[in-house]
C-alpha cells in the first residue's frame, strides 16, 4: 500500500499511498453518498467537522472547519486540530455513521497511542520550547541601544519596535538570536520556535544560521497566522519571518512566512491559507524563489496567485523595505500565475531578461564535490532528464548517489528509487560517503553522523524488483505534491520494463517508459536521474551514447547524458571517468577521471582524521548551563548545510540524538 518512506526505517515514518491515487471525484462521490455537504475550494473540499457537535439547524452557524486535501485526501480539523488520512476520516465517518451520530469525538484519532519513545520526546520537545520562550526578552524590555545592536546584526534596521511585538518576536540572549515563535491558530498556544542567529565568519560575511523546535520536518509554522482576521481576503506569502514583518509594516496587507521558505510548501499547511481569494507570493529576490513561487502557485491554485518576480528594483521584502522602496507598488505591480499555452515574446520578454540577467542562478545548483561537473553542465536544473549508463558494476550506483547526495546536502529535496539495491544497503552507502569515511571502523560516530543525515530532505520509494510504470509515476507524482521534490534517481530502467505489455517488442516498451519520464520532468518540474544499462559491447571498448540499451530514443529525450567509463588496466583497476556525451543546457561536452575511494565510498577526496563537530560559539557572559544545545542550519550562504552544536550539561534537548522522530509531513501528529 504503501510507497514512500523517510530513511528512519520504522512503520510511522511510511505515508499511506493508495495504489488507485485518489482523485477528487472519489473524494466528492464518497462524500455524497455519506449526506456529507461540502463546499469547493482551492486545494481542498471544506466540510462541517464530524469532530464538533452540529449547530443546531437552521442556525446558520454551520462549521466548515475541516478541509479535505484535493489531492491526497489528507484531512484537517481547524478547530479541533485532528488530522489523518483519507482512509483514516472514511473509518472515522464509517463509524459515525454506524453508530447513528452526528459527529464523532476527535479522540478516536487523538488518542491513537504514540509510543512511549515518541511521547517522551514529544514532552521534551514542548519542555525545550518553553525553556526557550520563557528566557527570551520582548524587544519593549531590552535596552534601546540592544535593541539597535540587534536590528543592525539582522539588517531589520527599519522594522519598527511595533511590527516585533505585534509579531511577538524575542531575543534569546545566550545565542543571540532572534525568537520566532509558533502560535497555534486555534487557541494561541505556544507550538514552537524558530531561532535566527547571525555570525561574522573569519572572511568579514556575516552568515545567518536557524534553529526549530521541534525539528524542522514537524515544523509547521505559518509565520503571522494569529494575526490574520476571519475576513482578511488577500494575503502575501514571503519565504522569511522578517519578510513577512516587512510587507505588513509597509503595505498594512496581512501577511505569513512559510516555514521553511522557499523549499517546500507542505500540504499540511494549505487549508489555513483556503481563506484567501488572493494570495501574492514574494518569496525573495534570486531564480530560486522565482521558480519556487510558480510551483506553489500550482499547489495553491493558479488562479488566485499573482507572483513577484525577482529583479533589481524587486529584490526581497525586507531588502526592498531597507533601501526604502515602495513595498505597496511592489505588490502591486505582481503578475497573476495563471498562463496561457500560447504566449507572445512581450509577455516572455521578462522571462528571457531573468534568464540572461541570471545566468548562474538559471545553470541552476552548483554541485559542491564535482566542480567538473559544473564546468561542464554548468549546474543541476529543474525539469531536465539526465541518462546515465556504464558497464555492470562499474559503480553507477555508487557515483549517482553521491551526486545526488552533494544535491541534496544543498537543500535539493530528492526522492530515490531503488529498484535493484534494498534501501538499508542505499542508506548505507549514502550514509558512508556523508560522512567521508568507513563508520563501520567508528561506530561511535554513528548517531552523530545518523542525525545530521537524517536532516536531509532525502526520500525513498519503498519498491523493490520489477515495478509498473504507472504505480512508479503516481508515487513520484504524490512525492512531488507532498515534499516538492525537485529530483528523482530511478535505479534502473529495466526493472519497469518486466511489468508492461508483452505483446509490444521489449524497445516500444522501453521508449514508451523513458517518453513518460520526460513528460513527468517537465510536467512537475522535477529532475529525474534514469540510470538504463547498456548494451552488450566488447569489454575492451568504450561506450558511446549509441551504446545505451534500446533505441535512440534515450538520448534523444535525455537533456544530459552521462557516461561512467571504465578502464579495465591491469596496472589501475579502479581507474574511471566520467563523460558528459550530451548537454542541452548549453552543448559543452567532455570527460573527467573520477578518483574511487574505497572507504568512503566517494568519487571525492575523503576527510582527513577524525571528523570534529562544529561548535556554536556561546556568548560566555550569557550562558547559562543550558544554552548551547541547539540545531543551526546555514541559511545565507548554503541553505541546508547543517551543523550541530554540542551541549555542556542538557540531556534531551532539541537537538540531542533522537530528539524528534523524523517524521514526514504527510504523517498524522495526532496533536
Ligand atoms: N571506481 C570503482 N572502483 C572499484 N570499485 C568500485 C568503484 N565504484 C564502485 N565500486 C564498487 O563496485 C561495486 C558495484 O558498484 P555499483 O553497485 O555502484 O555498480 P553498478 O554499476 O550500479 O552495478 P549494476 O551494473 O549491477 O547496476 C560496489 O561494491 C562498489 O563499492
Amino acid at each position: 500500500m504503501c510507497n514512500v518512506r523517510t530513511l528512519r526505517i520504522d512503520a510511522k515514518s511510511i505515508i499511506d499511498f493508495p495504489v488507485q491515487p485518489l482523485t477528487v471525484t472519489d473524494i466528492k462521490q464518497y462524500l455524497r453518498s455519506k449526506d456529507i455537504p461540502f463546499h469547493d475550494g482551492y486545494s481542498c473540499l471544506h466540510a462541517p467537522s464530524i469532530f464538533l457537535e452540529p449547530a443546531p439547524e437552521g442556525s446558520g452557524r454551520e462549521n466548515y472547519s475541516l478541509f479535505i486535501d484535493k489531492t491526497t485526501g489528507q484531512f484537517l480539523c481547524k478547530e479541533t486540530l485532528v488530522e489523518g488520512s483519507w482512509e483514516d476520516l472514511q473509518d472515522c465517518i464509517e463509524v459515525m455513521l454506524n453508530e447513528g451520530q452526528k459527529s464523532i469525538s476527535p479522540n478516536v484519532l487523538l488518542g491513537f497511542p504514540e509510543s512511549l519513545e515518541e511521547q517522551e520526546e514529544i514532552e521534551m520537545e514542548m519542555k525545550e520550547v518553553q525553556r526557550i520562550w520563557s528566557s527570551s526578552v520582548p524587544f519593549s524590555d531590552l535596552l534601546e541601544e540592544e535593541v539597535q545592536l540587534v536590528k543592525t546584526m539582522f539588517q531589520i534596521g527599519k522594522l519598527t519596535n511595533a511590527t516585533l511585538k505585534k509579531f511577538g518576536v524575542r531575543f534569546f540572549k545566550p545565542t543571540k538570536s532572534l525568537v520566532f515563535p509558533w502560535f497555534s491558530g486555534r487557541d494561541s498556544g505556544l507550538r514552537g520556535v524558530k531561532l535566527l542567529s547571525a555570525a561574522v565568519k573569519d572572511d568579514g560575511r556575516v552568515v545567518y544560521t536557524e534553529a526549530t523546535v521541534p525539528k524542522v520536518s514537524s515544523y509547521h509554522n505559518l509565520f503571522g497566522l494569529p494575526l490574520m482576521g476571519r475576513k482578511d481576503g488577500e494575503v502575501v506569502l514571503t519565504g522569511r519571518e522578517v519578510d513577512s514583518m516587512a510587507v505588513s509594516q509597509a503595505t498594512g496587507l496581512p501577511s505569513l512566512a512559510l516555514p521553511r521558505g522557499v523549499s517546500c510548501l507542505p500540504p499540511i499547511l494549505l487549508p489555513y491559507l483556503e481563506q484567501f481569494k488572493k494570495v501574492t507570493l514574494w518569496l525573495g529576490g534570486d531564480m530560486r524563489s522565482w521558480e519556487a513561487s510558480k510551483i506553489f502557485s500550482r499547489k495553491l491554485g493558479l488562479k488566485r496567485c499573482s507572483l513577484i518576480r525577482p529583479g533589481e528594483f524587486q529584490p526581497c521584502p525586507s531588502e526592498a523595505l531597507a533601501q526604502g522602496r515602495n513595498l505597496v507598488r511592489i505588490v502591486k505591480a505582481s503578475i497573476p500565475a495563471a498562463h496561457k499555452s500560447i504566449v507572445s515574446f512581450k509577455q516572455l520578454r521578462e522571462d528571457v531578461y531573468g534568464e540572461l540577467a541570471n545566468v548562474e542562478q538559471v545553470a541552476g545548483i552548483q554541485w559542491s564535490r564535482f566542480l567538473e561537473l559544473n564546468r561542464i553542465l554548468k549546474g543541476h536544473r529543474k525539469g531536465e532528464l539526465t541518462v546515465f549508463t556504464g558497464p555492470t558494476g562499474s559503480g553507477k550506483t555508487t557515483f549517482i548517489s553521491e551526486c545526488a547526495l552533494d544535491l541534496c546536502m544543498q537543500g535539493v529535496n530528492t526522492l530515490w528509487g531503488s529498484f535493484e539495491i534494498n534501501n538499508v544497503r542505499l542508506a548505507k552507502i549514502m550514509l558512508t560517503q556523508f560522512a567521508k569515511q568507513r563508520l563501520e571502523e567508528n561506530l561511535d560516530q554513528y548517531d552523530m553522523w545518523a542525525d545530521k543525515f537524517e536532516d536531509l530532505p532525502l526520500y525513498f520509494m519503498t519498491f523493490h524488483g520489477q515495478q509498473n510504470i504507472k504505480t512508479v509515476l503516481d508515487t513520484m507524482q504524490h512525492a512531488v505534491y507532498l515534499y516538492d521534490i525537485s529530483h528523482v534517481i530511478i535505479d534502473n530502467l529495466q526493472f519497469m520494463m518486466g511489468q508492461e505489455n508483452l505483446s509490444l517488442d521489449k524497445f516500444a516498451v522501453q521508449d514508451h517508459i523513458i517518453g513518460a519520464f520526460r513528460k513527468f520532468a517537465t510536467n512537475s518540474c522535477c529532475h529525474v536521474t534514469l540510470i538504463i544499462h547498456p548494451r552488450k559491447e566488447e569489454d575492451d571498448k568504450e561506450l558511446q551514447t549509441a551504446s545505451i540499451f534500446g533505441t535512440a530514443k534515450a538520448s534523444q529525450e535525455a537533456d544530459n547524458v552521462l557516461i561512467l567509463q571504465e578502464k579495465k588496466l591491469v596496472t589501475c583497476p579502479g581507474r574511471r571517468s566520467l563523460q558528459v556525451a550530451k548537454n542541452r543546457f548549453d552543448g559543452d561536452v567532455g570527460i573527467f577521471p573520477l578518483e574511487f575511494n574505497k572507504a568512503s565510498l566517494t568519487f571525492t577526496a575523503p576527510v582527513k582524521g577524525k571528523q570534529k563537530l562544529r561548535k556554536v560559539a556561546v556568548d560566555k557572559n550569557n550562558s547559562t548551563e543550558e544554552t548551547e544545545e541547539i540545531e543551526f542550519k546555514e541559511t545565507s550562504e548554503k541553505p541546508v548545510k547543517s551543523a550541530k552544536a554540542k551541549t555542556k550539561t542538557v540531556k534531551g534537548s532539541a537537538a540531542g540524538k533522537g530528539s524528534t522522530k523524523g517524521s514526514t509531513d504527510g504523517e498524522r501528529k495526532n496533536q
